[in-house]
C-alpha cells in the first residue's frame, strides 16, 4: 500500500502525568505514517482523493490541545482512533517523542501501529 507521512511535527501541548506538567505546556515531536491510494488523487490531480498533510498537521495539534492525558500512550491511542475514524484511514503508524523528558536523554517516546495493511 502507498503511504502519506509527516516527519517531525512539533507541537505545544500539556502533557504529563505529574502535577507541574498540568500548568505548562511542553513540546512533543510527531511522526505519522498513513496507509492510502494515492493513485485516486493522481489519477486527476485531486487533492481531495488524498489524505492532506498540511490538514492532518493543523488537526493533530488541535486534538492534542482538546484532549489533555497524562500518558504519551493514551494520546497516541486516541490520536489513532481519531485519525482512523475521521480521515477513514486504514494503517497507520504513529510515533510520539517527548525530548524534554529526560535531561541526559536526546528524546524519549512511543511508538504504535493501527490496522491492517491490505
Ligand atoms: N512510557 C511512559 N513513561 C512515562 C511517561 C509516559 O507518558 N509514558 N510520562 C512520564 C512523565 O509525564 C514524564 O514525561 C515527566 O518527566 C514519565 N514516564
Amino acid at each position: 500500500m502507498d503511504k502519506v507521512f509527516i516527519q517531525g511535527l512539533k507541537i505545544q501541548t500539556t502533557i504529563g502525568f505529574y502535577e507541574w506538567e498540568k500548568q505548562i505546556k511542553q513540546t512533543l515531536m510527531i511522526d505519522l505514517t498513513m496507509g492510502w491510494n494515492t493513485r485516486l488523487a493522481a489519477e486527476n490531480d485531486e487533492l481531495d482523493k488524498t489524505l492532506d498533510y498540511a490538514e492532518i498537521s493543523v488537526a493533530l495539534e488541535q486534538f492534542a490541545n482538546e484532549n489533555p492525558v497524562d500518558l504519551l500512550e493514551t494520546l497516541a491511542e486516541r490520536m489513532a482512533n481519531f485519525l482512523i475514524t475521521e480521515y477513514q484511514i486504514p494503517w497507520l503508524k504513529l510515533a510520539i517523542g517527548k525530548p524534554g523528558a529526560v535531561h541526559n536523554a536526546q528524546t524519549v517516546g512511543i511508538e504504535i501501529e493501527r490496522g491492517h495493511l491490505s
